[in-house]
C-alpha cells in the first residue's frame, strides 16, 4: 500500500489514494497504519477520493490512531490540499474545493506557502454538537470532573468540541480532564477537548485532547472551535486574524461572523513517500 506521510503544525497523518486500486480499508487497518511501532504512524489517516460534489477536485474522509472515523480535519484539509497540487490534480497558484464528510471547503494559498481552508459555520445547538443532558443553547456549559466544576463551550465544526478556558495551558490536567470529559454522558459522541489561554483578544494558547488519539500537537478543527467559542463570549475577536498557538506551531484562525464561516491558515508538509505490505 503506497502512502505519503505528511504533518500540519505536528498533527500527523498517512494519507493514502483511494482513487487508485488498494485493499480496502477497515478500521483495523488504519488503526495498524496509525501504530507507531507496528505500522507507519500518525495521529489521522487521510484518505482521497473521487469527487462527490460538482465543482470539488477531490473528496477526503478521516480515520483517527484508533480506527474511529471522523466527520472533519483542520490540518489535514491543509495536507489534502497540498497533497492535491504535488499530485496535479489541483492547481498551484489559484483557487479550489475538497469536500470532507461535513461538507465542501474553498481552498486558496497563503502568503506563506500554506493554504487556507474555508471551515464552515461552527454549530452550537447542542443537538448539533452533540451534547446530551442540556436544557438549550449556552456560550457555556459546566460538568462535574472530580469535584471540580468545569465550564466550557461545545461548538461542532463537523466534528464535536469542548472547549474550556484556562489561566495557564501548561499547567492544565490536559491527560486527566481530557478522557473524563470524553467519557461523560453529556458527549454521547465523545468530543475533542480544548484547553485555551487567552494572551489577547488576537491571540491565544491551545492544547487539544483529540477523541481517538490523545493529546496532539495541533488540531485544526479546535483551533476553530476555540476561536468560535470564544468569540460568542466576547473573549477574543470575531473578523479578524487570531493567532491559535499549539504545541506543535501556529494557525491563524478568522471566525467571519458576517459570512458564518470560520477561516483557518497554516502549513501542510511533506516527510515521506512510502510503500507497508498489508
Ligand atoms: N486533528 C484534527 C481532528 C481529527 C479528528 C478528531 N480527532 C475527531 O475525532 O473528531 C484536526 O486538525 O482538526
Amino acid at each position: 500500500m503506497r502512502f505519503s506521510k505528511m504533518h500540519g503544525a505536528g498533527n500527523d497523518f498517512v494519507v493514502l489514494d483511494l482513487r487508485s486500486d488498494v485493499p480496502p480499508l477497515s478500521p483495523d487497518l488504519c488503526a495498524r497504519l496509525a501504530d507507531r511501532h507496528f505500522g507507519v504512524g500518525c495521529d489521522q489517516i487521510l484518505t482521497v477520493e473521487a469527487p462527490r460534489s460538482a465543482g470539488t477536485i477531490a473528496a477526503y474522509r478521516i480515520w483517527n490512531a484508533d480506527g474511529s472515523p471522523s466527520g472533519q480535519c483542520g490540518n489535514g484539509a491543509r495536507c489534502i490540499a497540498a497533497w492535491l497540487v504535488r499530485d496535479g490534480a489541483a492547481p498551484a497558484d489559484a483557487a479550489f474545493a475538497i469536500e470532507s464528510p461535513a461538507g465542501v471547503h474553498p481552498v486558496t494559498r497563503d502568503g506563506d506557502g500554506g493554504f487556507v481552508i474555508d471551515m464552515g459555520a461552527p454549530r452550537f445547538a447542542p443537538a448539533d454538537v452533540p451534547l446530551a443532558g442540556v436544557d438549550g443553547e449556552r456560550d457555556e456549559y459546566a460538568l462535574e470532573i472530580d469535584g471540580e466544576t468545569l465550564r466550557f463551550g461545545a461548538v461542532s465544526m463537523g466534528n464535536p468540541h469542548a472547549v474550556i478556558e484556562v489561566a495557564d495551558v501548561d499547567a492544565a490536567d490536559v491527560a486527566r480532564i481530557g478522557p473524563a470529559m470524553q467519557s461523560n454522558a453529556m458527549f454521547p459522541a465523545s468530543a475533542n477537548v480544548g484547553f485555551a489561554q487567552v494572551l489577547a483578544p488576537d491571540r491565544i494558547r491551545l492544547r487539544v485532547f483529540e477523541r481517538g488519539v490523545g493529546e496532539t500537537l495541533a488540531c485544526g478543527s479546535g483551533a476553530c472551535a476555540a476561536v468560535a467559542a470564544l468569540a460568542r463570549r466576547g473573549r477574543v475577536l470575531k473578523d479578524a486574524d487570531v493567532a491559535v498557538e499549539l504545541p506543535g506551531g501556529t494557525l491563524r484562525i478568522r471566525f467571519d461572523a458576517a459570512a458564518g464561516t470560520v477561516f483557518m491558515g497554516g502549513p501542510a508538509a511533506f516527510v515521506f513517500d512510502g510503500i507497508m505490505s498489508v
